[in-house]
């Protein structure tokens, strides 16, 4: 395809100046976009921008707080009179152990990459729509995918943007506005402060920028709302795949034991699911499959929390409560939190009424420290979290105010954050500890009018994994359930029927497992729950494409590889869960090395470089039976070895060196008249090696790819050695590799290397044992065996004109090489059976009508970690 231009585009990059931002700038530029380069150091962004301008392109710099998306937005009007593409790629790190991080420190981060990005998006939503066109990209982190070690800050901002991304694609499709998330792994500023050194340098954002670049430019390939891994070369799309799950009857033995129970059949991928939206379910399916169940079978001993003291938020009504009356009937200690006083004191009533034990503890989510100082006082300590308040602002993005935005994502977010980091030293000490996180559906697939809420739920998931590595070692558990239940919440909107059908108890019984003493494995990990069924869900990723390290990565290249980057059913789709797994692929990357010219050697002349680069076209090679037949004959099988002459028998074949046929024009067809003194004449075949990687058929349609790899300077003569693949040309499987050297006599003397590289079978040496041979076989050949086997295609008059053989120096026509080649192979193959490759020097010419005679020594070769 031709280069993608970026011409009369205005493109956003958000901290750039250095490392990913620095790269696409520089990138978009060079494309001929107006770049605005936005960075909070005056001096990184100066210097990019004038690297752009030195080169004749255009930028400006911009160094407002991402947090002002309308000062970033008002710079690229200034200066370029609009924007097309918004790059939000600003970022810090405030990396530190969940037990030491500080308030400031998780706001710092959310607040640079969520609330910076929310801005930016914000301020160029309006134009974006009012144009009908706009792309963005957000950047989001393995870390956030999978969650990581010292990052829960991080990993809830990456996961967030994910969310973002996917509620923006939905909201901005119909205005041509398409977003698209990346995790990509490059070496910056901030990377640098992380990892080694050695591994920085495989991990440039030069593999970055060109993805970029592809899925923002108006004819690139549709990336909206997808989710793409890419690093060293690496590129993979990821999606959500979800178990077929579990459904349960809903009536009282929908328990926490009954969840035990099947849980494996949770958690079974065998017939996963991979839905797009947060409708790709089939509701009424659920309901009348749990309605015809019988009761559900209970494990024992029956899961309890006896004595283990359990803080549900926003446990005042719906889920919460639905929550706390399940733990009260189960033995624990609940501490029912609420902003409402009302809310919370009714249902600690309801708990104690019923025989249980309850307080309330009415607070802000937010003020995590005030909930757990309840509990210390009232039961003496806290076993289990379960982060549950939430509040919808649901707007569309256009319609929604920061005030709302903020909303959201400070009851959801910070108040799941203030409560983990309240009762984590107590965890930490006790070795103990369970916590259920609330995330949405909405937050998995992103949703209409809920930007706030998608990315704060999906934002707790992150959050929730670096919290489930953190707390391993301690015996902590974490994970994160996507409910849909009828509450006050969802009644605003979801009709009455679903409200009903969907009730906040079938939920309760898998927050119930999950946070019991029965789990001791499940952790980080994201369950869908809604009407009595309950799924796994987690990443898939693509076998995706490793783009050569070696070559720089453009735009169109990506493009090119689209289908493989986003193809999840080719069987080399993964399922990574860590940010270890996720790193695997991209580093085995590492070692794509791609030689461009594989047989460049820089030890050749100019001359042999040049012969080399001389790339013929491919020689297509069509056989049929009698072509088998043929050359069977011409190499002596007779008419009583029916196997080889007959074309009706069961075992009808072709001897093995027939693999030297489908490649002669090929190898033979490359010009060697560029060598000094070239005389075909004087030409003689000098070594020939083949490798059978595929049985051979007996007729086919074939195509054969012929370079030189070696020209050698003898002195007097020359040897020049081709290679031949042979593929099947429907397949494209290879079946022959061939090496043949010729050997010319009088062309050498051009200042040439004189000794070959190691080929490896292909170069192995000629010398036999010392020993007697094993097996001996004379076979006289015919005087007309020349004429005959020129038919197989190479009419070389050396073999049937006197007057040519003199003038190569022989006083009669001499045999074809490859003739008695596939005498010996035939010998070979009659004393002891298939091989898989040969190699021959032709050491002495053969006349028509001499004997052969094949002295052949079996040699066991002895793998080395059994003779040493
Ligand atoms: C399929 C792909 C396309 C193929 C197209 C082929 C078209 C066909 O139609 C052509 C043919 O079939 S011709 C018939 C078959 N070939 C022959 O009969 C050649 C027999 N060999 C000879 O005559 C000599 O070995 C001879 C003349 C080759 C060499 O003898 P000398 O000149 O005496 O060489 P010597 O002094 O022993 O060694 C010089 C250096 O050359 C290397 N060498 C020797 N024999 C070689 C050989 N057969 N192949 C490759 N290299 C060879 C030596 O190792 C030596 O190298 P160095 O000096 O670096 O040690």
């Amino acid at each position: 395809m031709s280069q993608l231009s970026f011409k009369g585009h205005t493109v956003i990059v958000t901290g750039a100046g250095g490392g990913l931002g620095k790269t696409y700038s520089l990138l978009y530029a060079s494309r001929g976009a107006n770049v605005v380069v936005n960075d909070v150091s005056q001096a990184a962004a100066q210097k990019v921008v004038d690297q752009i301008t030195q080169a004749g392109g255009k930028a400006v710099v911009n160094t407002s707080s991402v947090t002002d998306g309308e000062a970033v937005v008002k710079t690229a009007l200034d200066a370029f009179g609009g924007v097309t593409i918004l790059i939000n790629n600003a970022g810090i790190l405030r990396d530190k152990g969940f037990r030491n991080m500080t308030d400031q420190e998780f706001d710092q981060v959310l607040q640079v990459h969520l609330k910076g990005a929310y801005s930016c998006t914000k301020a160029v939503w309006g134009i974006f729509r009012k144009q009908k066109f706009g792309r963005i990209v957000n950047t989001s982190s393995a870390a956030g995918l999978y969650g990581n070690f010292g990052q829960a800050n991080y990993s809830a901002a990456k996961m967030g943007l994910v969310a973002f991304t996917k509620t923006l694609a939905r909201e901005g499709a119909k205005y041509n506005i398409n977003a698209t998330a990346i995790a990509p792994i490059a070496a910056s500023p901030m990377t640098e402060t992380v990892m080694p050194p050695e591994l920085l340098k495989h991990i440039q954002p030069e593999f970055i920028a060109p993805f970029v670049a592809a899925v923002t430019h108006p004819d690139g390939p549709d990336a909206n709302g997808k989710v793409f891994e890419l690093g060293a070369g690496y590129v993979a799309e990821i999606r959500w795949e979800r178990s077929k799950g579990a459904i349960f009857k809903t009536d009282a033995s929908f328990t926490p034991s009954a969840v035990k129970e099947k849980w494996s059949v949770i958690t079974d991928f065998s017939n996963p699911d991979y839905p797009q939206s947060v409708t790709d379910f089939d509701h009424e399916a659920v309901l009348e499959t749990a309605r015809k169940l019988p009761p559900n079978p209970q494990s024992t001993p029956e899961v309890r929390f006896d004595s283990k003291t359990v803080i549900i938020t926003g446990a005042g009504q719906g889920l919460g409560r639905a929550y706390a009356l399940m733990y009260g009937r189960l033995g624990a200690n609940v501490v029912v939190n609420d902003v409402s006083e009302k809310g919370a004191n009714a249902v600690v009533d309801e708990i104690i009424k019923a025989g249980g034990k309850a307080v309330a503890a009415v607070s802000s989510a937010e003020d995590g420290d005030a909930i757990v100082k309840v509990a210390l006082e009232k039961f003496g300590g806290v076993h289990v979290l379960i982060a549950n308040a939430g509040i919808l602002r649901d707007k569309s993005f256009a319609a929604m105010t920061e005030p709302e935005w903020d909303a959201v994502l400070a009851v959801h977010l910070r108040g799941t954050y203030k409560c983990a980091k309240a009762v984590w030293p107590i965890f930490l000490k006790q070795k103990y500890g369970r916590i259920v996180t609330t995330a949405s559906q909405v937050g998995i697939y992103g949703n209409f009018g809920q930007a706030n809420y998608s990315t704060a739920k999906a934002a707790i998931l992150g959050m929730t994994r670096s919290l489930a590595i953190e707390g391993k070692k301690y015996g902590i558990i974490a994970n994160t359930i996507a409910p849909s239940a009828g509450t006050a919440m969802t009644s605003t909107v979801w009709p009455q029927e679903m409200v009903n059908a969907f009730k906040p108890d079938y939920i309760a019984p898998i927050v119930g497992f999950l946070s019991s003493e029965a789990n001791t494995e499940t952790s980080g990990k994201l369950f869908e729950i809604m009407g009595g069924w309950a799924a796994q869900t987690r990443w898939q990723r693509a076998g995706g494409h490793g783009f050569p390290v070696n070559k720089p990565l453009t735009p169109e290249a990506v493009i090119s590889k689209w289908d493989i980057i986003t193809n999840f059913d080719d069987g080399r789709a993964t399922h990574p869960s860590t940010t270890q797994e996720s790193f695997q692929q991209l580093a085995e990357n590492f070692s794509n090395v791609e030689n461009s010219d594989p047989y460049a050697d820089p030890e050749d002349s100019e001359l042999v470089a040049k012969a080399k680069k001389n790339v013929p076209e491919s020689v297509e090679f069509s056989y049929a039976d009698k072509d088998v037949i043929l050359y069977n004959l011409s190499i002596g099988a007779t008419e009583k070895e029916r196997q080889w002459t007959f074309e009706g028998d069961e075992e009808f074949s072709a001897l093995p060196t027939f693999g030297v046929i489908p490649q002669f024009q090929a190898s033979g067809g490359i010009s060697l008249d560029w060598l000094p003194n070239y005389n075909p004449a004087k030409l003689l075949h000098g070594e020939q090696y083949l490798a059978i990687k595929a049985p051979i058929p007996t007729s086919g349609n074939l195509v054969n790819e012929a370079r030189i790899v070696e020209v050698l300077d003898k002195g007097k003569a020359a040897a020049v050695t081709s290679v031949v693949e042979t593929k099947d040309k429907d397949t494209g499987k290879v079946i022959f590799e061939n090496q043949s050297t010729v050997f010319i006599r009088g062309a050498g003397g051009f200042g040439g290397k004189r000794a070959g590289k190691d080929r490896g079978a292909a170069t192995a040496a000629n010398t036999p044992p010392q020993r007697k041979p094993d097996a001996v076989v004379e076979e006289k050949t015919l005087s007309q065996q020349a004429a005959l086997y020129r038919l197989n295609g190479d009419l070389n008059p050396l073999h049937i004109l006197p007057e040519f053989a003199a003038v190569g120096g022989f006083d009669k026509p001499i045999l074809h090489g490859l003739c008695f080649f596939g005498f010996a192979g035939k010998h070979v193959f009659k004393s002891f059976g298939p091989y898989k490759d040969v190699k021959a020097r032709f050491a002495g010419v053969v006349y028509p009508g001499e004997t052969l005679v094949t002295e052949m020594w079996k040699e066991v070769q002895c793998p080395d970690e059994i003779c040493k």
